[in-house]
């Protein structure tokens, strides 16, 4: 199966999903100064229920936090979508080394850590029916930056012992993920993909300017994760990144300052 290897990684990805190849993929490095200002854009919404998350799985390729989705109490809406968008999970990609590990990079700067939170459009029937519209889904990211411990994070952190192997999860309670959002919600949005196979064509991609913080131990805790399963030779889960691909004419979208 895929991977980040050098075996199954992002460059051999097109082999078994063409579209790999596709006009919107994601990632994209983001050029502040070539983004284009659109004042119909609107403020994001996100309102968030802590009693919709659910679990925290190791899923070999990164870890998520999935939400209870089957009403509309932990929402999206506003910013470049129309209608409401219900969250189903989030999760990040980080590097081996605080020199990379996000998916966006911004003037080709390279972030440590990344998080998405995924949305999915209510207008289809459930996520999967969704995940393969255009306009289906909406994943908000953000970018992690070295600097202070992130306390918010921490209880994150801390159900690491329990999740360590591939396939591993354990519960995970009255989490509110609007907690590891920073102050400010601005934002750059464009049409993309998903970032991992299947690499589908179905992401309104709301990347937030403004990055939170974690500190270097934090970011030691992320790769204390084994993207291996128990009783497997351990492999470190680190560097689940896939890199910038190429526009293709797409043009960054900023909200209003
Ligand atoms: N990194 S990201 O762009 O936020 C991202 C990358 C991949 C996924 N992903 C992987 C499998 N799926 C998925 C799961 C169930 C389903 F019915 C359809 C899917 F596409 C999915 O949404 C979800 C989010
Ligand atoms: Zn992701």
């Amino acid at each position: 199966g895929w991977g980040y290897g050098p075996t199954n990684g992002p460059d051999k990805w097109g082999d078994e999903y063409p579209v790999a190849n596709g006009p919107r993929q994601s990632p994209i490095d983001i050029v502040p100064n070539e983004a284009v200002y659109d004042s119909s854009l609107k403020a994001l919404k996100l309102s968030y229920d802590p009693s919709n998350s659910k679990g925290i799985l190791n899923n070999g390729h990164s870890f998520q936090v999935d939400f209870v989705d089957d009403t509309d109490s932990s929402t999206l809406t506003g910013g470049p979508i129309s209608g409401t968008y219900r969250l189903r999970q989030f999760h990040f990609h980080w590097g081996a080394s605080d020199d990379r590990g996000s998916e966006h990079t911004v003037n080709g700067i390279k972030f440590p850590c990344e998080l998405h939170l995924v949305h999915w459009n209510t207008k289809y029937p459930s996520f999967g029916e969704a995940a393969s519209q255009p306009d289906g889904l909406a994943v908000v990211g953000v970018f992690l930056k070295i600097g202070a411990a992130n306390p918010r994070i921490q209880k994150v952190l801390d159900s690491f012992d329990a999740i360590k192997t591939k396939g591993k999860q354990t519960t995970f309670d009255n989490f509110d993920p609007m907690t590891l959002l920073p102050a400010s919600l601005d934002y750059w949005t464009y049409d993309g993909s998903l970032t991992t196979p299947p690499l589908l064509e179905s992401v309104t991609w709301i990347v937030l300017k403004e990055p939170i913080s974690v500190n270097p131990a934090q970011m030691d805790k992320f790769r204390s994760l084994l993207f291996t399963g128990e009783g497997e030779s351990p492999c470190c889960m680190v560097d689940n990144y896939r890199p910038p691909q190429p526009l293709k004419g797409r043009q960054g979208i900023l909200w209003p300052q």
